[in-house]
């Protein structure tokens, strides 16, 4: 009983964390899990990483077992990954939504659960294993079924969904940071700009309504503000992603090709890539 399935990372309009509303879009680059059902425990994996906390992965495998595994009750995950880890580029959640599918996928039961249900079994697990502050269904949503989505993660609630085509450029500085240990209450005092944000994206202005959360953002998490002012001359928008510290930016691909030979200089990484449609997948 094997089961594989990838889902892509996304990069942020919208941080959740000011007001529980968030928005985000997928991106080309994925996560990929291998499931192996089997035996009475659950354990897992991450390819390259012997000390990576599996406790994610492991209770999107017990939660998939425990609503759809008819008597299985243990299985082993590996997750591969092509985004770093606590980097802001919601690796968290595609591992979940990668995990959830594969584990159906060993089931024999993708038909049987929604695109939307799969991606709140991740939630639900992000939630139990504590590496969430609001659930993160914007990263979940936009993960599982591509494009951009925007979301009330106090309900988990769609709002939105839009498929922008963007030419999109990432820029990973070394540092790690990981969403369960942001600020949440310095971010909740930037809730007004947020509510702007939100206006904006809802009305079609993913640009600017990014750049102005990248703005906001970077003052709440304090991270450096030079990258966005660097950036907005010859961007659509430009934004820290998620709680950092990588900084994504979309527009035209000749204008960003130029900007990666500035964001280069800087100690990091960097890559370029295009928004993704169809989300996630079995393999
Ligand atoms: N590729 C992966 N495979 C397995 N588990 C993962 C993976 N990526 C993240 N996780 C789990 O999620 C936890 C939180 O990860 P992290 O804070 O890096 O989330 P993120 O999605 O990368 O960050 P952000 O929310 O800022 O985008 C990790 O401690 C780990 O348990
Ligand atoms: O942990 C969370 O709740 C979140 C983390 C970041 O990715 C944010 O971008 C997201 O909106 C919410």
């Amino acid at each position: 009983m094997d089961g594989s399935a990838e889902a892509p990372a996304a990069g942020t309009v919208l941080n959740a964390l000011a007001t529980g509303r968030g928005a985000a879009f997928a991106i080309d680059r994925y996560v990929r899990a291998d499931v192996a059902l089997g035996g009475d425990s659950v354990s897992g994996a991450v390819a390259g990483d012997p000390d990576a906390d599996t406790r994610l992965v492991e209770r999107c495998v017990e939660r998939v077992l425990d609503a759809y595994g008819d008597g299985v009750s243990g299985g082993h995950v590996e997750t591969e990954s092509e985004v770093s880890m606590a980097a802001g580029l919601k690796s968290s959640s595609a591992a979940a939504n990668a995990t959830v599918l594969a584990t159906l996928d060993a089931l024999g039961a993708v038909e049987e659960v929604s695109r939307e249900e799969a991606a709140l079994i991740g939630v639900r697990a992000a939630r139990d294993a504590g590496v969430t502050v609001t659930g993160a269904y914007d990263d979940a949503s936009a993960s599982m079924v591509g494009g951009l989505t925007v979301t009330d993660n106090d309900r988990d609630v769609l709002l939105a969904r839009d498929d922008p085509d963007w030419d999109v450029l990432v820029w990973t500085p070394d540092e790690r940071a990981f969403s369960a240990d942001a600020d949440a209450e310095r971010c909740a005092r930037i809730a007004p700009l947020a509510e702007h944000v939100e206006e904006l994206a809802l009305a079609g202005r993913y640009g600017l309504a990014m750049t102005i959360n990248g703005f906001a953002f970077c003052g709440a998490l304090d991270f450096p503000t030079d990258p966005l002012v660097e950036a907005m001359p010859a961007v659509d928008g430009v934004s820290l992603s998620g709680t950092g510290p990588s900084y994504v930016a979309v527009g035209d691909r000749a204008d960003l090709e130029d900007l990666q030979e500035s964001w280069k200089t800087k100690p990091g990484t960097t890559f370029r890539t295009t928004t993704q449609h169809d989300g996630a997948r079995t393999t």
